[in-house]
């Protein structure tokens, strides 16, 4: 990597010249360019003209809703603060090179803004929608982020207040009657968020869709100039309030499980292509109660559905209380137990339903059917980020526990939990640890693969860990789950996100490609970080011209 970095920033000549085109120029993409003539030249030698929009350090602020005060503490890192201006759009200088078969758009989604006005959110996962977006193109990285402009997002700017219910925030009623409306709102989900800060799907049809765990929380953007188009309505009649933050999006659907609190049940459901209509695959009555546990996330093998059951389940005591307790919408309920479900895919009929330790993940890695040596499917195996059945991680992501940050190891420990689910009618499945932890340094979550092994046996997994002390992942790491090995990458005082895979076309490797990330870093900056998907190295960064904050999870679209 040393080398690699070495010859490219020797090589890298940048030169600003007078502008030459007019002022009014645009983009391809619709942006204006600022008039700026840059000569890049990359390792091979070749000096290149750009021109570029917005580079490092000459940051135009856009007309924008005033920011108002963030409360910070003095440990405060850029990852756990709001971006400094709502939306920003340019060229970035690249050290090193991006390879020339990666030509498409990485977006990310995460929180963007975790204060209105002078009130300050209190959990990571509060913060108003922001997509980041990185464009690959011929060795160039045009970058850009933007808020999204959520319901919640524009009633807040407007009123300079919280209106609508997010994670860890309830908004402060003013009086009996509005208090009675808000409750009611519940129901509806009139009062519920639609912040749509979790996830961003290319769906085959070629929208772009952010989620959140709230049904309306499903926005539409263009993955160009990340524009909030609208709403994404399903058309449907299947009803409720929640969904999963994950749905499996291929190219020729979306499946995602909806949890069900009047019925304590899930509903697995699939849309096709092109479709908004959602159908019901099947079914799945929870074995424990009283009600559904919390699904962050689920997996699927080639014919299954892997559907959780956690004890830490969906809690109506506490989503009524104006004030919400420790675990938020949720309870941990020991008694009522774990559980693991497997539904067919064709058919919707439920083949196993096992009763597992307890476990607590947001995350589900992969899944895969084990055979037995007459091709006969004896078992799925589903693999998640397990926080070994403890649910402090979630106090530990509050803003204030993650900007206190002072040099001691608080972040709790996680490991690859590896479910094995007997198909023969058994009443329990196993859990175990797929790896040595400390090969990631006990900390693990925000999990890819390469999307050909989706469903199928497979060998890696890429992922943020740890390097302690921290209180947070702050590593990257490649897990290798055949020779129980992984390769980490870290720099003091980072925090990366989202390592995405992308595999190289016409690889036959399942490790040959690339892992995006993008980085904070302490000093307030930030960039994006390319590996090697194999060797886990560093191929390429790109600086930002400020620290972006934290961000959950991205996608990737082929350039057309
Ligand atoms: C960012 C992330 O991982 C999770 C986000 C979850 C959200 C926004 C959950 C929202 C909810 C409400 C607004 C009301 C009660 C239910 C619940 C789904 C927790
Ligand atoms: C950031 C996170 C967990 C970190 C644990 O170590 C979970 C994010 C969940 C939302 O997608
Ligand atoms: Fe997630």
């Amino acid at each position: 990597m040393a080398s690699i970095n070495l010859i490219a920033s020797a090589s890298y000549v940048l030169h600003s010249i007078k502008a030459s085109s007019k002022s009014s120029d645009h983009s391809k993409d619709g942006f204006p360019l600022r008039n700026k003539n840059l000569f890049r030249m990359n390792a091979r030698g070749n000096l290149r003209k750009l021109t570029i929009a917005n580079v490092a350090n000459d940051v135009p602020v856009v007309s924008q809703p005033s920011l108002g005060k963030e409360t910070l503490g003095d440990q405060n890192h850029v990852a756990w603060t709001s971006v400094r201006q709502h939306r920003w759009h340019g060229e970035l200088v690249v050290e090193g090179e991006t390879p020339d078969w990666l030509n498409g758009s990485y977006l990310r989604n995460g929180p963007g803004l975790w204060h209105v006005g002078d009130h300050n959110f209190g959990h990571l996962f509060d913060g108003y929608a922001m997509v980041v977006k990185l464009q690959f193109e011929n060795g160039r990285i045009i970058a850009g982020h933007r808020q999204i402009e959520s319901e919640a997002y524009k009633a807040a700017m407007k009123h300079n207040k919280l209106i609508y219910r997010e994670f860890s925030e309830v908004p402060k009623a003013d009086n009996f009657p509005s208090y009675i409306g808000e409750l009611a709102g519940l129901f509806s989900g009139a009062s519920l968020t639609d912040n749509a800060n979790t996830g961003v799907f290319k769906l085959g049809d070629g929208r772009v869709i952010c989620l959140t765990e709230t049904q309306k929380g499903s926005i539409i953007i263009d993955p160009t100039t990340l524009e909030t188009l609208g709403k994404f309505e399903y058309t449907d009649s299947v009803g409720g309030q929640l969904q999963s933050a994950h749905p499996i999006v291929t190219d020729t659907e979306f499946l995602t499980v909806l949890p069900d609190l009047i019925n304590s049940r899930y509903l697995v459901v699939r849309m096709e292509r092109g479709s908004n209509e959602r159908k019901v695959i099947g079914r799945v009555e929870c074995q424990g109660g009283p009600k559904p546990g919390w699904v962050h996330s689920f997996a699927i093998t080639e014919h299954y559905i892997v559907v959780p059951e956690m004890p830490l389940r969906y809690s109506v005591k506490n989503i009524l209380k104006a004030e919400l307790g420790p675990l938020y919408a949720f309870e941990w309920l020991p008694e009522s137990k774990g559980f693991v479900h497997v539904m067919c895919k064709a058919s919707g009929k439920i083949v196993a339903s096992v009763e597992v330790p307890l476990y607590m993940t947001f995350h589900f890695i992969n899944a895969y059917e084990e055979t037995d040596e007459d091709g006969r499917v004896v078992a799925v195996i589903a693999d998640c980020c397990e926080h070994y059945g403890d649910t402090t991680i979630l106090e530990k992501l509050r803003l204030q526990n993650l900007r206190s940050f002072a040099g001691q190891d608080v972040l709790p420990d996680a490991r690859i939990g590896r479910f094995t689910i007997p198909l023969d009618g058994s009443p329990y499945g196993k859990l175990e640890t797929a790896l040595d932890p400390n090969e990631h340094g006990r900390g693990i979550d925000i999990c890819n693969i390469n999307p050909a092994f989706l469903g199928k046996r497979y060998r890696f997994a890429y992922a943020c860990g740890a390097q302690r002390p921290c209180n947070f992942p702050n590593a990257l790491t490649k897990v290798d789950l055949v020779e129980k090995k992984a390769k980490n990458w870290h720099e003091d005082g980072v925090v990366p996100s989202d390592p995405f895979f992308i595999a190289r076309p016409g690889a036959t490797e399942e490790d040959d490609g690339v892992v995006i990330s993008m980085i904070s870093e302490k000093n307030g900056g930030g960039y994006a970080l390319l590996l090697d998907g194999s060797t886990f190295e560093e191929i390429a960064r790109a600086k930002f011209p400020y620290g972006l904050p934290y961000g959950f999870h991205g996608c990737w679209i082929p350039k057309k």
